[in-house]
């Protein structure tokens, strides 16, 4: 708690939530010399430190290494043990300081931006009340009320599933030690990543998805990532759906809908995520609770006179990325800055620094599974869905040298969607070992626009597994 009591003020912007995307619309908004007041419910960095991001990388970073180890003779010999899950435990409890915000908070204040401790709502036009836990506290703003209050998991309405004292991923990144049988139902990003952390870190893990894994990829991501779960000893089902889950002494007991049944010690529910927009006061502008904040890409929220409320992050419907969430913070602050100066009148030009284009072009995203999915702007499905005129290249990652070097027997796959009428690059997808640091020049090939035959001077080192770009050059045509 803030050591003196808090009173009603008047400040320029008035930010609701500290996550990595009300860290950056602050600190944006502040570098002008706006006054900044942030408010948080919890921890200063929000999910992403905490309970998301950082903590669920810590978990699998360390089998990522030591699978890498093994896949190379001489190193592999010299890797005999398992992991050390007390370690990595250990390791992740340092990434998460031990869930204790005091840095953060730390340099919120060096940055020069306020924090006010509580749970805020809306309180009309320009107004956000705060219970601070001492008594409730008005803030209003001058220029502008942010939303950036991310997002909560959503559970679904199985039988006996909310009495089951389920995990979801605020228990399967801050556990503090492994069970001995976990389930894990849901196949999107936090259900592959999380079961293979545990798996790797010695529990017995089964995997329940109800269709593939990673559906909204391209489909040999999932397949390949099923692949690798497997290999690691997970029990990976397909078409599953729950008919009731119950839990006694013994642990937790699931029944599927074919009649069979999965026992454990802990439950997984990776369903998905909603927008955190209820309890904040939404009705007292006007708008109704529930979905996403529609925003338009300067951040502005549809439905409301004046300019003035703005929503970035989870909460707002855009990629629920926390790379993402920040551009989009970044991009928020900017255009208060702008619109509070006169720099910015009415709408935003498409690729200027108040607006958000790249959420429209240019989505990068890393599943950090062994095999790394990394992937950005379209999928060859979505480009044709937008009616492109679209030529798919594919390559095995494998066959490049510099990916026969990294791993003996390197798997992995690379895609290049192409807009054939442009001949530019609208889409990568890259699945293998080490892929994660591949992704940045597909980003900036689909956001820079590259024509192919300029890309093809773009000349990857080597033995680099950089190399598949040249490789997918050459199989295209060029
Ligand atoms: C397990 C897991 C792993 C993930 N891994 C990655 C990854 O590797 N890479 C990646 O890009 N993304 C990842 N994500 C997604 C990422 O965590 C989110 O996109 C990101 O945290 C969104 O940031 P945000 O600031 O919008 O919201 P949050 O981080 O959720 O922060 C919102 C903050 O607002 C506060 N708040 C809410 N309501 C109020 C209120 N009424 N008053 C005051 N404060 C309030 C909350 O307490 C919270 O601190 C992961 C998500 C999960 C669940
Ligand atoms: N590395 C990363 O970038 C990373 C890591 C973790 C999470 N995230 C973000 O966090 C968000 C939440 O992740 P998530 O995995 O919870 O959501 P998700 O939407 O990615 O996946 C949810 C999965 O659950 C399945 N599902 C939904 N309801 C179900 C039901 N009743 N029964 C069985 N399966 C059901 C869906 O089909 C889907 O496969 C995502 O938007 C993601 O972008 C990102």
């Amino acid at each position: 708690m803030s050591a003196e009591r808090e009173v009603d003020r008047e400040v320029d912007v008035v930010v609701v939530g500290a996550g990595p995307v009300g860290e950056n619309v602050a600190d944006r908004a502040a570098r002008t010399g706006l006054e900044v007041v942030v408010v948080e419910k919890e921890l200063v960095g929000g999910e992403c430190s905490y309970w998301a991001c950082m903590p669920s990388k810590a978990l699998l970073r360390s089998g990522q290494a030591l699978a890498a180890a093994r896949r190379l003779p001489g190193a592999a010999e010299a890797v005999t043990g398992a992991l050390d899950a007390a370690k990595v435990l250990e390791r992740r409890d340092r990434f998460t300081s031990g869930w204790d915000d005091s840095g953060q908070a730390g340099w919120l204040e060096s940055a020069g931006l306020g924090l006010v401790r509580g749970t805020a709502r809306l309180d009309g036009p320009r107004r956000v009340v705060v219970e601070t836990g001492e008594g409730a506290v008005t803030l209003t703003a001058r220029r502008a009320v942010v939303l950036a209050t991310g997002s909560v998991p959503v559970l679904p309405g199985v039988p006996g599933l909310a009495e089951s004292r389920v995990w979801t991923s605020r228990e399967a990144t801050s556990a503090q030690a492994v069970p001995g049988r976990l389930v894990v139902l849901g196949g999107g990003v936090v259900g592959c990543e999380l079961a293979q952390a545990w798996a790797r870190l010695g529990s017995r893990v089964t995997l329940l998805a109800r269709s593939g894994l990673l559906t909204g990829q391209e489909d040999f991501a999932g397949e390949l990532v099923a692949a690798a779960l497997r290999a690691d000893g997970v029990d990976v089902r397909f078409g599953a759906q729950l008919s009731r889950v119950s839990r006694d002494d013994a642990g937790v007991h699931v029944v599927l809908a074919d009649g069979s049944t999965v026992d454990a010690d802990e439950f997984l529910v990776a369903t998905g995520r909603r927008p955190t927009t209820s309890g904040i006061g939404l009705e007292t502008v006007g708008l109704e609770d529930g979905g996403a904040l529609e925003v338009d890409d300067t951040g502005l929220v549809a439905g409301v006179e004046g300019s003035w409320l703005y929503a970035a992050g989870d909460v707002s419907g855009r990629p629920k990325l926390t790379h993402q969430g920040k551009y989009g913070g970044r991009v928020v602050g900017d255009a208060i800055t702008a619109r509070a100066s006169g720099a910015l009148i009415g709408d935003a030009p498409a690729w200027s620094r108040w607006t958000t284009t790249a959420d429209h072009a240019a989505v990068p995203q890393v599943v950090f599974t062994d095999p790394e999915v990394a992937q950005v702007g379209l999928t060859a499905a979505q480009a044709r869905e937008r009616g492109i005129d679209v030529k798919v290249v594919d390559y095995e990652i494998g066959d490049v040298a510099g990916a026969s070097l990294v791993a003996d027997g390197y798997t992995g796959k690379a895609r290049m969607v192409v807009d054939e009428q442009r001949r530019v690059v609208v889409g990568v997808t890259f699945v293998g070992q080490d892929v994660a640091e591949l992704l940045h020049s597909a980003t900036i090939a689909v956001v820079g626009e590259v024509p192919l035959d300029r890309l093809w001077h773009a000349v990857p080192s080597y033995p680099t597994i950089s190399e598949v770009w040249l490789r997918l050059l050459e199989t295209y045509g060029l």
